[in-house]
């Protein structure tokens, strides 16, 4: 039996450059990881199936679970024949914007590499991930690092500087299909990546908060105007930065003082109640 831990992400930047030939977006992504995570547990069984159990109920158990695919996938390319059960045990809020289902599916791959002693290298791990979904590679490496091409294409940077993370998910969920879909690529203003390397580089937190940006707020906030009103609320509140994660619909403030962040805690269970609210630390 294995268990590895498979967290969420944030993204502190998001700039999608040009729609491609292919349907996906080109983009320039500053990725980080989070202290929220689900746990993956891989226990071998004695035939052939894939089976996935979880304590949450709202995702697919059956071949739609990205977790599924991550096995099946690995089986086929590695020729193992042998069947395992999965157990997901969730935390991260799904279709949150936070890879919750792309972080299980790259600590599956983790996982049945280790369960089954095969000798390959995170980047196979990566390449094979990325065949699921864009967002899986990044989540084989953790850490931070800059995604580019449709997210797959991998980067690692230095992790940012450490502060208080506050996620807050509205109960909708997001489709990001959808968001993608209804972006249109040349209205975009894009972002300074440059600038927001060099302030992760320099351990600059200020210079961090000022360029957080995600081109896709604006279709999210148009289609789901809550994910807006909970940004303006956690302006108001006084955190340092706050930004839209991925298609949404969670929102994540920056705060890097304690006694800020009781405060904001404080006035977020006076009005902001009914959504569902994390305090977690960048891990990045
Ligand atoms: C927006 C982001 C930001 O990290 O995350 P989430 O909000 O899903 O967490 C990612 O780009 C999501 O990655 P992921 O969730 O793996 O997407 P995929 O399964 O590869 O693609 C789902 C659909 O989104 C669109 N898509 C995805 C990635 C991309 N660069 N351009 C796109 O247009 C495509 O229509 C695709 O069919
Ligand atoms: N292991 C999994 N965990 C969560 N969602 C999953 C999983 N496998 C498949 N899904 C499906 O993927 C969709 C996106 O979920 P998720 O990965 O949590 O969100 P996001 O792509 O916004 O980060 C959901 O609609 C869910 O039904």
């Amino acid at each position: 039996m294995v268990t590895i831990k498979a967290p969420a992400k944030i993204n502190l930047a998001l700039d999608t450059l040009y729609k491609r030939d292919d349907n996906y977006h080109e983009v320039e992504m500053i990725m980080t990881t989070v202290d929220l995570a689900d746990y993956i547990t891989v226990t071998p069984r004695n035939d052939d199936k894939i089976v996935i159990q979880s304590n949450e109920f709202t995702i697919p158990l059956n071949e739609k679970n990205l977790a599924y695919q991550a096995a099946e996938l690995f089986r086929k390319h590695f020729n193992i024949k042998q069947g395992v059960e999965i157990y997901i045990k969730k935390k991260i809020p799904v279709a949150a914007g936070l890879a919750g289902g792309s972080s299980n599916a790259a600590a599956t791959l983790k996982a049945l590499r280790e369960l089954f002693k095969v000798d390959c290298t995170m980047d196979e791990l990566a390449e094979l991930g990325a065949r699921l979904g864009s967002d899986i590679p990044f989540c084989v490496y953790g850490g931070t690092a800059l995604a580019t091409g449709r997210g797959e294409i991998i980067h690692p940077i230095p992790s940012p500087p450490k502060c208080w993370v506050i996620l807050i998910k509205p109960r909708i969920g997001v489709s990001t299909k959808e968001i993608y879909e209804a972006l249109n690529a040349n209205e975009v203003q894009h972002l300074d990546i440059k600038g927001m390397l060099d302030c992760i580089e320099l351990q600059d937190y200020q210079g961090i908060c000022n360029r957080l940006g995600n081109s896709l707020e604006s279709v999210t906030f148009e289609r789901y105007p809550v994910v807006e009103e909970i940004k303006n609320k956690l302006i108001q509140f006084g955190a340092d930065a706050v930004l839209m994660s991925g298609s949404g619909p969670t929102v994540f403030a920056l705060v890097r003082k304690e006694y800020k962040l009781r405060r904001i805690i404080n006035s977020i269970n006076g009005c902001l109640r009914e959504h569902e609210v994390y305090a977690v630390r960048l891990i990045g």
